[in-house]
C-alpha cells in the first residue's frame, strides 16, 4: 500500500487553471490478460502483444491480409503479467482520488466476458479505497462522511445490492442531482472494514451465471458508488462551513459479447438482449460523444448510460479499463473492445469541484473571481446607475429563447401524436370498408392504389420507428456497427423520404419572431429527421431543466410561463422555407390552421389571430395547377398501366398542350390530390371523427338532405371565389368538369373552398404567397389570367371552324363585325358568376379550347381523384346545381 503524497492527489485547482470547470479527455487503459489454464490447454494461441507502454499489436501474420490494423495506441496499455497495481498507480489512481477534492469520478471496466473485468475492478476498488482511507487518517483537519451505495442493472432492472428484497428501483429525475435512484441503499461507512462487510454482500448479491466462456460469469452491470463529503473542522458550526461532495463510482460492466458467441440459450439469452441494450446504448453515446457533444445524445435509452451520464461527458473525471483475452479465437471481440476504447479515447469531460472550495484554493479563486467582475463592469458601457430592468431582460433572454424551444418542442411531439393516429385511424378505416365493398353493387373504391401505398408505408414506417428499438437491443455491442445502426430509436420520420415528406412543419413557427428562425430551423430540421417521442421528450426535458437551472441563477425571474412578447406578436416577414421534402407540408399545415373552423361555413367565422396576420408574412402554396406536364408525370407517376396509357392518350391528341402553354390535366389532378392528401393527412382525430360520422351519413337520408344544401352553398362561393383571385379558367374548367360527384368529392370540394378564401385574404391585404417557386399577388395573378384569355383567344381559329366561332359570338352577344372577336369572347368566358348556363358554356368552350373530352366518372378514376377513404355510398345524383 503506497503511501499518499499531496502531490499525487488529483488538486481541483489543477482541474480550474483557466476557470471553475476543466475539460479533460476520459482516460483509457487496455489490460492483457494472460492465457487462462484453459486456453492453455486448448493450445490456445496469444496474437495480441503490447509492444511499448501506449501500444498494442496484433501479431497473427494471417492479419496482414485482412487489411484490418494491427496496432492501436491509447494513454497506456498494461500486458498479460501486469499487476493490478500496476494499472491503478499508472492512471486510475489519480482519476479515482479526486473524490477527495470534491470532484466526481468514474471507472469503467469494459470487455468481453473473461476478459478480466471483474478481476481488475476488485484490485482498483480495494486500492482506490485504502488509499482515501489514508488519506482521511493523514487530513485530521477536515471531517469527512464516506457513504457507500451498490447497485446492479439487471435486464435493465435496477436492484439495490445492499438490500435483501429484491425489488426494482425507480430512477427519478432530480434537477439538481441528475437522475438518483430512489430507495437505493446508501450505508454511512463505520471503517475499512465496515466496507469490505459490505463489499462482499454485493459480491454474494450480484446477479452471476454460468455461459461456456466464464463459469462465474457476471451477468450484469455492477456500480459501486462512494460518495465523500469534507468540511474543514474550523469552520464546522461557524455557518461558514464549505463542504466539499463527490462520489466515485466503480462500474463493473457485464460482458459485451454477442450473446450467441457465450452459446446462450433461454434466459442467458434474454439477458444478452438486455445487457447489449444497455451496452449498445453506452457505445452509442461514447460514439457520438467522441464526435463532439452537438446534437442529441441518447442517454435515457438505457438505465446504463442514464445513470452514468454525469460520467460520459458530464461533470467527472471518468478512466475506462478495457480488458482483453490474448486469444486468436476472441479476436473480432477484442477488435470490437479495441474499437470501443478509441472512441472513448477522443471524449472529454467536464469536472468541477463540487459543493464548496478548500481554503487554499478560496485563497487563489477569489482575487481571480473579483478581477473578472470588475472588468466585467468595466467593459459594459452604459449609465453607472444600475440598470435592473436591462438586467433581469439579458437574464431573461435565454429562458424566453428555451421555454420557445420547449413549446415548439411540444406541438412537434403533439402534431406526431396526432398524425400516427390518423393515419392508423385511417387503416382502419381503409380495412373495414374493404370487407363492406364485396356487398355494395355501386361502392367507390377510394384510396387509389397510390394512396394505400402511401398509408401502408407509413404504417411500416411507424412500425420500424417504434420497433426498431426492439431489434436494436439485440445487436451485438460493436462500435463499428454503430455507423450502420446510428438510428436506433430514431424516428420513423427518417426511415424514408416518404415519411420525411408527411411529417407536417409546424404552421405555429409563423409565430415566432425572426431571431428565433435559426434556432428553430434547426430544431425543425431535427424534428422531422430524428423525432420519435422519446427524444422529444428526452429533449424538453432536457431544456426544462436548463430553464430551472436559469431560474436558479436569477432567482428574481418569474416562475410563471411567459406570455409571448410584444416583438413575438408584431414579427415581421416571415418566409417559410420550402426543403424539398417539407415545402408542402409546410404549406398544407398553414392552411390548416387558417381553416380554424372546420365548418364549411368559415367565411362567417371571426378571423383568427394568425389571420389578422397574414398582412405581415408571406406565404407559400403548393403547386395546384401549374408546373407539372404531362409527361413528367408519367415518368413519376407507376400507379398502373390503365392511367400511363391514359396520359399516352391525352398526349398523343392532335393539340400540342407545350405549343401553347396549356397547364395540363396531369398538373390539375397532382395539385388536387395533393392537397386532399395532405388536407386528409393533417386533420386531427376529432376531425377524422367528424368527417367518418358524415361518411356514415353519407349512406343514410341525413346525408342526402343535407349534403345538397351545403354542396350548393360551396358550389357558389367557390366560383365566385375563382373569379375573385383571378384564377385559371382552365382550372375553373378543369375541376368543374371533373369534380362533378359532390358526395365523393367533398374533401376536394373543401380544399379548393378553403385554398380560395386565402387567397382572397392574402390579396385582400396585399400579401404575396410563394406558389411553386412563384411569388403571387393580386396584380400577378390578374396578369396570368390575362395571358391565359390572350392564349385562349389564339385557340379559337385552332378548334373552331368559322361556323363554330360565329354561332358562338352570336350566341355571346358579340358583334360579328366588331374587331377581336375572339379575345372578346374569352374576356367574357367565366365572368357571370351567378348564372349556371353561363358557367357550363364557358367550361364547354375552354374544355373545346384546351382539347380536353372527358368523360367524367371514367376518366376520375383513371387519373384516381378518388381520395376519401372508403364508404359505403349510394350512388350520388348531386351534381354542380343551378345557382342562379
Ligand atoms: N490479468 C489477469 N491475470 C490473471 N488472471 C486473470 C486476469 N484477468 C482475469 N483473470 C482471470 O480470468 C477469469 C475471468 O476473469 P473475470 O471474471 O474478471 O472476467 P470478466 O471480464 O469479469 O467476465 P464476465 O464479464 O463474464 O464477468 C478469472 O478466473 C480471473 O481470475
Amino acid at each position: 500500500m503506497g503511501e499518499i503524497g499531496a502531490e499525487d492527489l488529483v488538486n481541483w485547482e489543477k482541474l480550474q487553471s483557466n476557470g471553475d470547470v476543466s475539460e479533460e479527455k476520459i482516460l483509457v487503459l487496455v489490460r492483457l490478460r494472460p492465457l487462462s489454464e484453459k486456453e492453455i490447454a486448448r493450445n490456445e494461441v496469444a496474437d495480441w502483444e503490447c509492444i511499448n507502454s501506449t501500444t498494442i499489436l496484433y501479431r497473427n501474420s494471417l492479419q496482414e491480409r485482412s487489411g484490418l490494423p494491427t496496432a492501436y495506441s491509447f494513454d497506456r496499455v498494461f500486458r498479460g503479467d501486469s499487476q493490478t497495481r500496476e494499472v491503478y498507480d499508472e492512471g486510475i489512481k489519480e482519476i479515482a482520488l479526486s473524490v477527495v477534492d470534491g470532484v466526481n469520478s468514474t471507472v469503467f471496466a469494459y470487455g468481453q466476458t473473461s476478459s478480466g473485468k471483474t478481476y481488475t475492478m476488485n484490485g482498483i476498488t480495494e486500492y482506490t479505497v485504502t488509499d482515501i482511507y489514508e488519506y482521511v487518517q493523514r487530513h485530521e483537519e477536515r471531517a469527512f462522511v464516506m457513504k457507500f451505495s451498490a447497485m446492479e442493472i439487471y435486464n435493465e432492472v435496477v436492484r439495490d445490492l445492499l438490500s435483501t428484497e429484491n425489488t426494482p428501483l425507480r430512477m427519478l429525475d432530480d434537477p439538481e442531482r441528475g437522475t438518483i435512484i430512489e430507495k437505493l441503499t446508501e450505508e454511512t461507512l463505520r471503517d475499512w472494514n465496515h466496507l469490505k462487510e459490505l463489499l462482499s454482500i454485493c459480491e454474494a448479491q450480484r446477479q452471476v451465471g454460468e455461459t461456456s466462456l466464464n463459469e462465474a460469469s457476471s451477468r450484469s452491470h455492477q456500480i459501486l458508488r462512494l460518495t465523500i463529503e469534507s468540511t474543514a473542522r474550523e469552520f464546522i458550526g461557524k455557518g461558514n462551513s464549505t463542504t466539499l461532495a463527490a462520489s466515485v463510482n466503480f462500474v463493473d460492466l457485464a460482458g459485451s459479447e454477442r450473446a450467441s458467441q457465450a452459446l446462450s440459450v433461454g434466459q442467458r439469452l434474454k439477458e444478452g438482449c438486455h445487457i447489449n441494450r444497455s451496452l449498445l446504448t453506452l457505445s452509442t453515446v461514447i460514439r457520438k460523444l467522441s464526435k463532439g457533444r452537438n446534437g442529441h445524445i441518447n442517454y435515457r435509452d438505457s438505465k446504463l448510460t442514464r445513470i452514468l451520464q454525469p460520467a460520459l461527458g458530464g461533470n467527472a473525471r471518468t478512466a475506462i479499463i478495457c480488458t482483453l483475452s490474448p486469444s486468436r479465437s476472441h479476436v473480432e471481440q477484442s477488435r470490437n473492445t479495441l474499437l470501443f476504447a478509441s472512441c472513448a479515447k477522443k471524449i472529454s469531460t467536464s469536472a468541477q469541484v463540487n459543493g464548496g472550495m478548500s481554503q487554499k484554493a478560496l485563497g487563489k479563486h477569489l482575487p481571480k473571481k473579483v478581477a473578472r467582475v470588475e472588468n466585467e463592469f468595466k467593459s459594459t458601457p452604459g449609465p453607472p446607475v444600475w440598470d435592473h430592468g436591462a438586467f433581469f431582460k439579458k437574464k431573461d433572454a435565454p429562458i424566453e429563447k428555451l421555454e420557445k424551444e420547449i413549446s415548439e418542442l411540444k406541438k412537434q411531439r403533439d402534431l406526431a401524436h396526432s398524425r400516427i393516429d390518423d393515419l392508423l385511424r385511417a387503416i382502419e378505416t381503409d380495412k373495414a370498408s374493404s370487407q363492406k365493398d364485396d356487398e355494395i353493387i355501386h361502392s367507390e373504391s377510394s384510396y387509389s392504389s397510390d394512396d394505400i401505398s402511401d398509408l401502408s408505408h407509413k404504417t411500416e414506417d411507424l412500425h420500424l420507428g417504434f420497433g426498431q428499438d426492439t431489434d436494436e437491443i439485440c445487436k451485438e455491442v460493436r462500435c463499428v456497427e454503430m455507423d450502420k445502426s446510428d438510428g436506433t430509436n430514431e424516428s420513423f420520420g427518417q426511415s424514408t423520404s416518404e415519411s420525411e415528406e408527411s411529417m407536417p412543419i409546424l404552421s405555429e413557427s409563423i409565430n415566432s419572431p425572426v431571431l428565433e428562425q435559426h434556432a428553430l430551423s434547426d430544431l425543425r430540421t431535427q424534428a422531422t429527421v430524428n423525432c420519435n417521442y422519446g427524444e422529444l421528450n428526452q429533449k424538453i426535458q432536457d431544456v426544462e431543466k436548463t430553464i430551472d437551472s436559469l431560474f436558479k441563477q436569477n432567482p428574481n425571474a418569474s416562475t410563471s410561463p411567459r406570455a409571448p412578447s410584444a416583438s413575438t406578436e408584431a414579427s415581421g416577414s416571415f418566409k417559410l422555407t420550402r426543403s424539398q421534402s417539407c415545402g408542402r407540408a409546410n404549406v398544407m399545415t398553414a392552411l390548416s390552421e387558417f381553416e380554424m373552423s372546420e365548418q364549411l361555413q368559415s367565411e362567417s367565422t371571426p378571423p383568427t389571430a394568425l389571420e389578422k396576420n397574414f398582412a405581415r408574412k408571406q406565404w407559400k402554396l403548393p403547386p395546384v395547377i401549374y408546373g407539372t406536364d404531362i409527361a413528367r408525370l408519367a415518368r413519376n407517376d407507376s400507379r398502373s398501366s390503365d392511367y400511363s396509357s391514359f396520359v399516352d392518350e391525352i398526349r398523343d391528341q392532335n393539340y400540342s398542350h407545350e405549343e401553347e402553354d396549356i397547364p395540363t390535366l396531369g398538373s390539375f389532378v397532382t395539385g388536387l390530390r395533393e392537397m386532399a392528401k395532405i388536407q386528409y393527412e393533417n386533420r386531427t382525430g376529432h376531425q377524422i371523427q367528424e368527417i367518418e360520422k358524415r361518411d356514415e351519413n353519407i349512406a343514410g337520408d341525413q346525408m342526402m338532405n343535407d349534403w345538397p344544401l351545403k354542396f350548393e352553398k360551396l358550389q357558389k362561393s367557390i366560383i365566385e371565389l375563382w373569379q375573385t383571385c383571378n384564377i385559371s379558367l382552365i382550372h375553373r374548367t378543369y375541376f368543374i368538369l371533373l369534380i362533378k360527384d359532390g358526395v365523393k368529392d367533398s374533401i376536394y370540394v373543401e380544399v379548393e373552398h378553403r385554398r380560395l378564401s386565402f387567397l382572397k385574404e392574402i390579396f385582400s391585404t396585399g400579401t404575396s404567397v410563394v406558389q411553386d417557386g412563384r411569388t403571387l399577388t393580386l396584380a400577378s395573378s390578374k396578369k396570368s389570367l390575362r395571358r391565359e384569355r390572350e392564349m385562349l383567344s389564339r385557340l379559337m381559329y385552332k378548334r373552331y371552324t368559322e361556323d363554330e366561332r360565329n354561332r358562338i359570338y352570336k350566341e355571346w352577344g358579340i358583334n360579328l363585325n366588331s374587331k377581336q372577336r375572339r379575345l372578346q369572347l374569352v374576356h367574357l368566358l367565366w365572368t357571370d358568376t351567378e348564372k349556371t348556363d353561363h358557367i357550363t358554356k364557358s367550361a364547354a368552350i375552354v374544355a373545346k379550347l384546351i382539347g380536353f373530352s372527358h368523360n367524367g366518372r371514367a376518366l376520375k378514376e383513371m387519373l384516381g381523384l378518388s381520395f376519401t377513404p372508403p364508404r359505403v355510398v349510394r350512388r350520388s345524383l348531386i351534381t354542380w346545381k343551378k345557382t342562379a
